[in-house]
């Protein structure tokens, strides 16, 4: 059986360094999650198109991969709790990773701003929800003087390396399914830790020769906080995709040296794009994700309209959470319900199927 991405990847994370002798994987099985040949959108673009299916992990997104290597470390480090700021998603995995580590977790919400999947996941899990009157970037500076005030608190952010560390393991699983790198690798991007986790991954891949080139790294914003395509922070990120509302990156530099590096490119996508690539992958693939993980696709669909994917390129595009977190979006465009009595010739007629 899949014994989680500790496990898995040991040689390649920087495990027990510094961790106290007898430690152990905290592991939830994150990993491994499916590479799904995208059929209609394969078809649309014209390209050999996949998806990375990151919404199942554990905890419904691909923060899992990062936090199984923070919570290992902050236990094996004798730490007493964890802290992190969170438009959710980390928030959900942080509280999922403390909770069977044993150890306390808080997490810092920008007030109002988390889809109610998020919320849900991390009441149940048991952490500490701390609303702050600010948006994620003033959530981060909070968690950061937190934790370098309190030493016995660790901060699981992306800020932290091993979480970056932990996330790289997604491009392996990629490379080791494809038998090659993509050529072109799209995913959103908000706090910018998986664009560096990833090309991070396809590069010690190529270092090796394991895999004998790189993809080019399409990241993805809403337009509303595309900080990264602007070249500028915003100051006020507004975004229906709450997982990227996100002003000021704090991994800007490696960002940036992922998008140079790779010959790739930032983009930005209205949220009228977002929400349409939204309703495709999953009408079309089967794969409902949260508006924030649709980037990915918006961005395909647009970099191959206008060229800068060619056509018969191989491309994996990383929906990073499941649907299921944001059910208010998914519900604020329902469509018409048809309303019938016991009568079969109403339901093979609503189906317009008679
Ligand atoms: C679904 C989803 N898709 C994409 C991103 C962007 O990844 P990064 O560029 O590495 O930040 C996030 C990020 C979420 C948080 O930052 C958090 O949970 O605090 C996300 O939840």
């Amino acid at each position: 059986p899949w014994p989680g991405l500790i496990e898995a990847y040991r040689h390649r994370l920087p495990v027990c360094e510094t961790w106290e002798p007898g430690w152990a994987p905290v592991t939830l099985r994150e990993g491994a999650t499916p590479l799904l040949p995208a059929r209609a959108l394969s078809e649309l673009t014209g390209c050999d198109v996949h998806l990375k299916v990151e919404g199942l992990n554990p905890t419904g997104s691909f923060k899992d991969r990062g936090m199984t290597m923070a919570v290992t470390e902050a236990k094996a480090t004798g730490k007493k709790g964890v802290l992190c700021a969170s438009t959710g998603n980390t928030s959900a995995s942080a509280a999922a990773y403390a909770a069977i580590a044993g150890i306390e977790c808080a997490v810092l919400v920008p007030a109002g701003k988390i889809a109610m999947g998020k919320l849900a996941q991390a009441v149940m899990y048991g952490a500490k929800i701390i609303e702050v009157d600010g948006n994620f970037d003033d959530c981060l500076e909070l968690a950061r003087k937190t934790t370098a005030t309190f030493d016995t608190i660790a901060l699981v952010n992306s800020v932290n390396p091993v979480r970056i560390e932990g996330q790289k393991t997604a491009a392996f699983e990629i490379v080791d399914a494809l038998g090659k790198a993509p050529d072109v690798h799209a995913l959103p991007v908000g706090n910018a830790g998986n664009i560096t986790a990833y090309w991070r991954g396809y590069s010690e891949y190529f270092a090796d020769g394991i895999a004998s080139s790189r993809p080019r790294m399409l990241g993805v914003q809403a337009a509303g906080a595309a900080p990264l395509v602007n070249g500028a922070p915003v100051k006020d990120p507004e975004t229906i995709a709450t997982a990227i509302r996100i002003g000021s990156p704090a991994s800007w530099n490696q960002a940036v040296a992922a998008k140079d590096e790779s010959n790739g490119e930032f983009r930005a996508a209205t949220d009228e794009k977002l929400l349409e690539a939204y309703r495709l992958v999953a009408k079309t693939e089967g794969v409902f994700v949260e508006p924030a993980s649709a980037a990915s696709v918006a961005g395909l669909l647009a970099a191959t309209a206008d060229g800068w994917i060619e056509k018969g390129s191989t491309v994996v595009c990383t929906v990073t959470g499941n649907g299921l977190k944001d059910p208010d979006t998914a519900l604020s465009s329902l469509p018409e319900i048809a309303r019938v009595g016991i009568d079969p010739v109403a339901v093979a007629s609503a189906m317009g199927l008679t």
